[in-house]
């Protein structure tokens, strides 16, 4: 009988669940997408039996298309949208509140005080991240703080918590596993990524209770077995981790100096940067990229907060275009955007720029400013904000980056493909299957069981699509980039000046 992986991506807008067989093609796919919450503006929330339903839904319906069966799954990966985070009663298994998601902002003056009261340095050196709301540690304070009788529960120990893969496993376990892995914890602003442990300091700073944190797991090992209520023959859950490392991982991005960029609702662009942490000195975040037979990779990354999103607004807000993929009809209408720019920064600005008070903002309107010139303003941002990443990067690792691995919903689009590889003047490169996010938690999940050998046997799997090299004048490109600082430069002037 054949032998398949089974990959699940609980995402930010969908959650997906891909099979895979042992060349890496897709034997089934099945997708929905789900709620998306917005209480007041500036906060993000998912509900979290509708993430479990809509995930354990999509596993089914992809382990019994095409005359699959469970029993056929060698193993399941598991890759989630980053530090949004489930609080939930140990007992009952009911969550407290909704899951708060990475993009919300609620704990943005916290994080100010945090600031002010100096901790900035300790917190990057211990964990490698900025002190921002985008983090888990700062959303369970607040769920603590003002859902009522939970810090009460918390402190008896009656409640955990835990980011989207955390919650999942619960789930798929019946709670018989509370665990995350490296790559996950290392985005709570509660790990230390230095001993690759729960930082006491940290947690005290967070008033968070340790018996509510999950146990700290490798992103490649078998960790437990499905419950046989999810299905039929237990199935060992054998990888995890966040899907932006699961995408480097995906990208084959396994030597000191690759990068890779995910363009999705936001753009994330990750470097290998090998066995030992840089700390930035240019806002980047470092992360855990993977932790695989006991050996830590570490990456530098840059989190963009709204890429692919700024596509959905145009479709759902200004409703002038109808698919997000008629963007780019939209936007090669016109040649240029005769002057208008475009700062998306609707959930203010994440790196290198970290102003989380940031607001979306359009200049150089002109009564000659068409849907058209919006549009590609929209598109250029992408590959701006983007730029602004890859410089960061090189003066950090002072590695000069030769190409750029793309993937994620929005590299269908050509278009923007190539303004990125003349905004960047590097070759980008799309790959055959740009479903590396998923790919790389099955990846990480069939070599744990060895369905896969090593990564050098998965390497052979990974084979590039289309080349994009840089063609236009820099004459042009330069006026964008010189326009695009200067409406960066105005937005921070807007946001200081209350
Ligand atoms: N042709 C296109 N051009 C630009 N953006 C697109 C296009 N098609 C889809 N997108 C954007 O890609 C994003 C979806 O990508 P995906 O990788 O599925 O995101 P996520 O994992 O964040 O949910 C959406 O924000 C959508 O607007
Ligand atoms: O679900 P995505 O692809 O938008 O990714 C979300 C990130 O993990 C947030 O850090």
């Amino acid at each position: 009988m054949n032998q398949y992986i089974l990959a699940l991506d609980q995402g930010t807008t969908s959650s997906r669940a891909v099979v895979f067989d042992k060349k890496g093609a897709i034997i089934s796919v099945a997708q929905k997408e789900f709620t998306q919450i917005f209480p007041k503006p500036g906060w993000v929330e998912h509900d979290p039996d509708e993430i479990w339903s809509t995930q354990a839904g999509m596993a089914a319906e992809a382990v019994s298309k095409k005359g699959l069966k469970a029993a056929q799954m060698a193993a399941i990966g598991i890759t989630n949208q980053r530090e949004t985070v489930v609080v939930w009663d140990r007992n009952t298994s009911e969550p407290i509140y909704n899951a708060i998601v990475w993009q919300d902002k609620r704990t943005a003056d916290y994080c100010d005080e945090l600031k002010k009261e100096g901790k900035s340095d300790m917190i990057r050196k211990k964990t490698g991240l900025v002190i921002d709301s985008y983090f888990s540690g700062t959303k369970v304070k607040w769920i603590l703080d003002n859902v009522e009788g939970a810090r009460e529960k918390a402190e008896a120990g009656n409640l955990v918590m835990g980011t989207i893969d955390s919650w999942l496993i619960w789930k798929m376990t019946d709670g018989g596993l509370h665990i995350t892995d490296v790559t996950n914890a290392c985005r709570s602003m509660l790990f230390n990524i230095n001993t690759m442990d729960w930082d006491d300091e940290l947690l005290e700073l967070l008033t968070i209770p340790k018996s509510m944190l999950p146990e700290v797991k490798q992103s490649s090992e078998v960790y437990g077995h499905t419950s046989p209520n999810l299905f039929a023959t237990p199935i060992p859950i054998a990888g995890i981790a966040g899907d932006q490392q699961a995408a480097l991982f995906g990208q084959m991005c396994t030597k000191k100096g690759m990068v890779k960029n995910t363009y999705g609702t936001g753009c994330f662009m990750l470097m290998n940067i090998g066995e030992k942490p840089i700390v930035s000195d240019n806002n980047l975040l470092t992360t855990v990229a993977w932790k695989i037979n006991g050996k830590t990779h570490y990456a530098l990354e840059g989190s963009i907060f709204i890429a692919g999103a700024v596509v959905q607004w145009l479709r759902d807000s200004l409703n002038i275009i109808k698919t997000s993929a008629e963007v780019e009809k939209l936007a090669s209408s016109v040649d240029s955007t005769e002057g208008v720019v475009f700062v998306p920064a609707f959930a203010g600005l994440g790196a290198p720029h970290w102003n989380q008070k940031a607001q979306g903002t359009i200049f150089g309107l002109t009564r000659g400013s068409t849907d058209a010139h919006i549009a590609r303003a929209a598109l250029e941002s992408i590959a701006y904000q983007t730029m602004d990443i890859l410089k960061a990067m090189e003066a950090d690792s002072g590695i000069s980056i030769k190409e750029l691995r793309v993937d994620g919903g929005a590299t269908v689009n050509d278009m923007l493909m190539q303004f990125q590889a003349d905004v960047l003047n590097t070759v980008t490169v799309r790959p055959k299957i740009v479903e590396t996010t998923v790919m790389g938690a099955a990846y990480l999940a069939g070599l744990a069981v060895g369905y896969w050998e090593s990564p050098e046997e998965i390497q052979d799997i990974w084979q590039t699509d289309v080349h994009f090299n840089p063609t236009v004048e820099r004459e042009a490109i330069e006026e964008g980039i010189k326009s695009w600082y200067k409406a960066i430069k105005a937005l921070e002037f807007w946001t200081e000046n209350p």
